[in-house]
């Protein structure tokens, strides 16, 4: 047997709420799981498990209620920009500046960094020079996500946080998207992705986790997880009793 690879990322009894009184949800319910460093990890779990909330909490953007979250040994709520320069986030919501155009912005992050990866080979891999000359603004819902996950990779970060990077992209994107993801584990970088796919998870993850109502239904290996049996049954037999 081999041992375990060391955690990039850990939730540790995570719980965390938005709102208050009768109209407080339950994002986090005492989530814990951890990702391999230099693995993929694939966090699955039906609308509304708690997978963003997840992920926020370990780029910093959130702090949870209870628990702890460690990211590269540190609380990413109180690390300074040092941790913050390692660390790539590509949200479903984008956060994309709507008046510049594509290659404007990847130049003006790419400063952000003392070692920025190439801005030029970032966007070609990404197939940014087709809509170069569009502002954020015109861009379809693929393109803002091809242009965010460059902007995560921007930083040649150590760790690598894609929430759901492929959902809405056409093939050929979802293509770029799985050959890179690929190529950063090949890096040695730790990569975090939620998704809602079976393949993507089937095809990407050297480590699963299943997550329903705030909380983790499974967490480990592949093989581990779905003891051979498709992952589809194991998900849907996992997650359904936790839905409303
Ligand atoms: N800013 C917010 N304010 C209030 N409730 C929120 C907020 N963000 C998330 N929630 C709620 O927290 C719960 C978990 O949401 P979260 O986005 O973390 O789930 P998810 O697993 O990423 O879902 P999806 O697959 O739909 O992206 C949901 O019930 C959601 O409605």
């Amino acid at each position: 047997m081999t041992a375990a690879a060391p955690s990039a990322v850990t939730l540790t009894d995570v719980s965390r709420r938005y709102g208050s009184g009768s109209a407080a949800v339950t994002a986090l319910d005492g989530a814990s799981w951890s990702a391999p460093t230099g693995a993929v990890t694939a966090v699955l779990g039906p609308n509304g498990a708690g997978k963003t909330t997840a992920v926020e909490c370990a780029v910093g953007l959130r702090r949870p209620d209870a628990g702890s979250v460690t990211v590269l040994g540190v609380d990413p709520a109180t690390a300074g920009a040092e941790h913050r320069a390692r660390v790539g986030v590509m949200l479903q919501s984008g956060g994309l500046p709507n008046g510049t155009r594509p290659l404007r912005l990847l130049e003006h992050l790419a400063h952000l960094y003392a070692d920025p990866a190439d801005v030029g080979e970032t966007a070609r891999r990404l197939g940014i020079h087709d809509f170069a000359r569009t502002t954020v603004r015109r861009l379809s819902g693929g393109q803002k996500q091809r242009l965010a996950l460059a902007a995560a990779l921007l930083g040649r970060p150590d760790v690598l946080f894609l929430d759901e990077p492929a959902a809405g992209l056409d093939p050929h994107g979802r293509l770029d998207v799985w050959d890179i993801v690929e190529e950063q584990r090949d890096r040695g970088v730790t990569v975090v992705v939620t998704t809602h796919s079976f393949e993507e998870a089937e095809r990407l993850a050297d480590h699963l986790v299943i997550m329903s109502a705030g909380r983790t239904v499974a967490a480990g290996p592949p093989a581990e997880v779905t003891r051979d049996a498709p992952l589809e049954n194991v998900y849907f037999g996992l997650t359904r009793k936790g839905r409303a």
